[in-house]
């Protein structure tokens, strides 16, 4: 007996004896320092759970109702899938059941107070300094991993599309037409006699992105075909990386994003075209140049504002090329989306088709083929067939989307707090029957038909009350007027010049994930050259 407790004293393979004597000898025998990795990790997780426990507890202070998660505790990785694959169901069933009062939308990335509409207009009253609406496009769209952020430095192109874009539209007309008809037969098929299968996201990506380069990047840049390339393939790297990237937690994507190939070519990619618009800056120190209108004037563009804007020059060059390229992959992707959708809406329900094709006729002979701006703009059946694609296939399912930066009390009560984000659920609203009689049924002359009057002064391009399709307020989308009137051109031409037929019926083509709403760029349409056209351009 005393060898063996000697060997065990010697050896301390005491925990392994099973004799409950010899364990007790063994126990004194030999002091061993317990091992705390164990319960130390469960104190620390332990203590994370708690503060995770305690913050899903008070987070809700205001006592608002939650949306988006099953359960208190939910992990947020779940919570953040759901809302990127059924961010529809979760809006509309909200809206339906909570219509009228604030909720809690709970993303998985973050929370957003969703308000009713009709609070927009006490909101519309305040400034940026309360509610900041860049901050929360950069979150949105993962500015931190794709070059969005940097509308956090500098608003330039907000203030340069309203004041200076928008009030020279009118001289835009004839140079816009002539690049938009240049593209169009370069890159459509231009056989009369037989239909072809196209792809007609990716075209209408490269026709809009020309005729906006046009006012963003201005001339000579926009005629640069490498560069005019690397800006379009960059649009769609930009979007990819929001739709992978959001799918994961903040933390992850910092490093995760460095594994996709996406994520290289935008690194590549904004080297190439900064040393593009560097060479270009440099080269219009000593001489100035831009396309000149049909009138002889130099166009402005956001470049050339860029240029002349004193403060933001000391802005550099990375900076100005991640503004233009960030300006041109939001107005591109938005303007491709809608003529899309249009297309697809207007084949679905082709007597409107011959409505529009009327009004084009008419407006032709009328301004005897000589399209100025205002010919576009007075066509009053076209612009309610706009409004109508726009309401029941918006781009994004939420707008109004802002950073409450300072505490701000509403006049119901309820008090928006330092740091939350908020939003208006507008594509349920779009829906809403008591908003929009018969709202699921699509009516291309809704508008024109429901009171011509009222649809002639609150037309397509404008921003009024409670209607969402540019969001709403002083933050409302700047380039709206832009991007109206080219998307007129392209469709009048488009209308014009083509005979479409759909591939599949109805809206089968159209996708959402996260709050992001759109047609499938896979979808395709079968399209053909007419025999006989009005062949229009704008002057
Ligand atoms: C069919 C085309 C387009 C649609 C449907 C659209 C829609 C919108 C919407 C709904 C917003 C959010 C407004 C809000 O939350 O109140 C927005 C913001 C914005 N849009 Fe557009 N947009 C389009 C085209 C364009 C184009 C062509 C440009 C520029 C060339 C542009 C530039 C912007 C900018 C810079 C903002 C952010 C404004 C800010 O918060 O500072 N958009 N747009």
């Amino acid at each position: 007996m005393m060898t063996m407790i000697n060997e065990l004293r010697m050896t301390g393979l005491n925990s392994t004896v099973t004799n409950p004597f010899e364990v007790r000898l063994g126990t004194m025998a030999v002091w061993k320092k317990p091992d705390l990795t164990l319960p130390l990790l469960l104190i620390f997780l332990g203590s994370i759970f708690m503060i995770l426990c305690l913050r899903r507890f008070t987070e809700n202070g205001d006592g608002l109702p939650v949306v988006g998660r099953a359960f208190m505790l939910e992990p947020s990785f779940i919570t953040r899938l759901r809302f990127a694959f059924k961010s529809r169901d979760i809006l509309t069933d909200a809206y339906q059941k909570y219509n009228g009062t604030p909720y809690r939308l709970i993303r998985g990335d973050t929370n957003f107070v969703v308000l009713p509409s009709d609070y927009t207009t006490e909101l519309n009253r305040l400034s940026q300094e309360v509610l900041n609406s860049r901050a929360c496009h950069a979150f949105s769209l993962c500015g931190h991993l794709n070059g969005m952020n940097v509308v956090l430095h500098t608003d330039l192109h907000v203030r340069a599309l309203l004041s200076t874009i928008t009030p020279s539209l009118p001289r835009f007309t004839g140079p816009a037409s002539q690049r938009i008809g240049e593209s169009m037969n370069q890159i459509l098929p231009q056989d009369s006699n037989r239909w072809t299968e196209v792809d007609l996201m990716n075209k209408f990506a490269i026709i809009g992105g020309q005729a906006l380069a046009l006012s963003v990047v201005g001339s000579p840049l926009c005629d640069n075909a490498e560069f005019m390339q690397l800006l379009n393939e960059n649009t769609e790297d930009v979007f990819f990386l929001v739709f992978i990237m959001r799918l994961l937690p903040r933390i992850l994507q910092y490093s995760v994003v460095w594994f996709l190939p996406a994520k290289w070519r935008l690194w590549w990619r904004h080297k190439r075209i900064e040393g593009i618009v560097a060479t270009e800056f440099e080269r219009q120190k000593t001489q100035p140049t831009n396309l000149a209108a049909s009138d002889g004037s130099p166009l402005p563009s956001i470049f050339t504002c860029m240029k002349e804007t004193k403060k933001e020059n000391t802005l550099d060059s990375g900076v100005l090329t991640q503004l233009l390229t960030a300006i041109s992959a939001g107005g591109t992707f938005s303007v491709a989306n809608f003529i899309f959708a249009f297309i697809l809406d207007i084949l679905a329900h082709p007597h409107f088709l011959k409505d529009i094709r009327e009004e084009i006729q008419q407006k032709n002979t009328q301004v005897d083929g000589e399209w100025n701006f205002n010919a576009f703009e007075e066509l009053p059946r076209l612009d309610s067939a706009l409004k109508e694609t726009s309401r029941l296939a918006p781009g994004s399912l939420t707008t109004y989307s802002r950073v409450v930066m300072r505490d701000y009390k509403l006049s119901g009560g309820l008090t928006l707090r330092k740091g939350q984000f908020i939003c208006v659920d507008s594509s349920s609203r779009a829906a809403d029957d008591e908003v929009y009689p018969n709202a699921g049924h699509y009516d291309a002359l809704r508008s024109y038909n429901g009171g011509l009057e009222d649809h002639l002064v609150q037309p397509f391009k404008g921003v009024y009350g409670t209607d969402f399709r540019w969001g709403a307020g002083r933050r409302a989308c700047p380039g709206r007027y832009l991007a109206s009137i080219l998307m007129k051109i392209i469709i009048v031409k488009l209308l014009d010049e083509y005979d479409f037929e759909a591939c599949h019926q109805g809206r089968k083509e159209s996708f959402s994930m996260h709050e992001f709403s759109g047609i499938r760029p896979e979808t395709k349409v079968k399209l053909r050259r007419r025999k006989v056209s009005l062949g229009i351009f704008g002057v």
